[in-house]
């Protein structure tokens, strides 16, 4: 899985190094030491997909099936994404006449997560818990790690690995959209000490610069509008200034 990025030799890995958040490609790692804080102990490679002819050039060319592997699959989910995405616009009954010229041309980040074993997974975290910034997030898991949130009884599930099954999150931005109707869901990546654990989790939002805002037709007299409509590139300024671990999640900056 992953299709052997993460076992290249370092200095090939490095060659994406970056801890620019406005990257369109980066590799970047969160293991620090420290015996105060909570740990991060993850490596990952972030690149933008859609439109793939746009991008897949400046994917890693090593391992050489990454490209072919990565972007058969990147279209693959973001057809899924675009689907779901439509289902969800009806489900709520709203036109879906603004929105959808907006998610055609939306962007997609891929976000491959490695987490090696730890020694002591039950002092760490692969990642801490937070909410996504995007409409939909699409995740594909090697073995079980990921756990969410349930908002009834505050507890933390665990998502079962079922053989490639998907897991499908809402993110912030719809959340807005929805004025609260759907919540994003909190997650957070746990350890375990056998074996690596990696997850692709695949991002759907709008453009970089188009805003999302609440759905006019889900807001009255009793509802009234919850959230200031924001861009993928509000986020990336949100995750620039601040450290999720400090527990800053970008939902409740947009909360009115
Ligand atoms: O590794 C996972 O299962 C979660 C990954 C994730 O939440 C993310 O990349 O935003
Ligand atoms: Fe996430």
């Amino acid at each position: 899985m992953a299709f052997g990025f993460f076992d290249l030799p370092s200095e090939e890995k490095l060659k994406f190094k970056s801890n620019d958040v406005y990257n369109p490609v980066r590799y970047g790692t969160s293991l620090k030491d420290g015996a105060d804080k909570v740990q991060f102990w993850r490596v990952f490679l972030k690149h933008y997909a859609h439109p793939l002819d746009a991008w897949i050039d400046s994917w890693p060319h090593n391992p050489p099936q990454y490209r072919e592997k990565m972007g058969k699959y990147s279209a693959q989910v973001r057809n899924l994404a675009l689907e779901l995405m439509g289902m969800i616009i009806e489900s709520l009954r709203i036109s879906p006449n603004r929105l959808t010229p907006k998610m055609d041309r939306g962007m997609q980040v891929m976000a491959v997560n490695c987490y090696p074993p730890c020694p002591k997974p039950e002092m760490a975290l692969g990642l801490p818990p937070h909410s996504d910034y995007t409409c939909l997030t699409i995740i594909l898991q090697s073995s079980t790690g990921l756990e969410i949130l349930d908002p009834d009884d505050g507890n933390w599930k665990m998502v079962p690995e079922l053989h490639g099954a998907l897991q499908v999150h809402i993110g912030d931005h719809f959340e807005v959209m929805s004025n609260g109707v759907y919540k994003s869901v909190v997650h957070r990546a746990t350890l375990n000490s056998e074996k690596t654990r990696i997850s692709i989790a695949s991002l759907h939002s709008l453009g970089m610069d188009d805003r999302m805002e609440t759905a006019n037709e889900l807001i009255d007299e009793q509802n009234p509008k919850r959230y200031k409509e924001s861009s993928f590139r509000d986020f990336l300024d949100f995750l620039a200034n601040n450290d999720i671990a400090d527990g800053k999640h970008f939902i409740d900056t947009l909360k009115i």
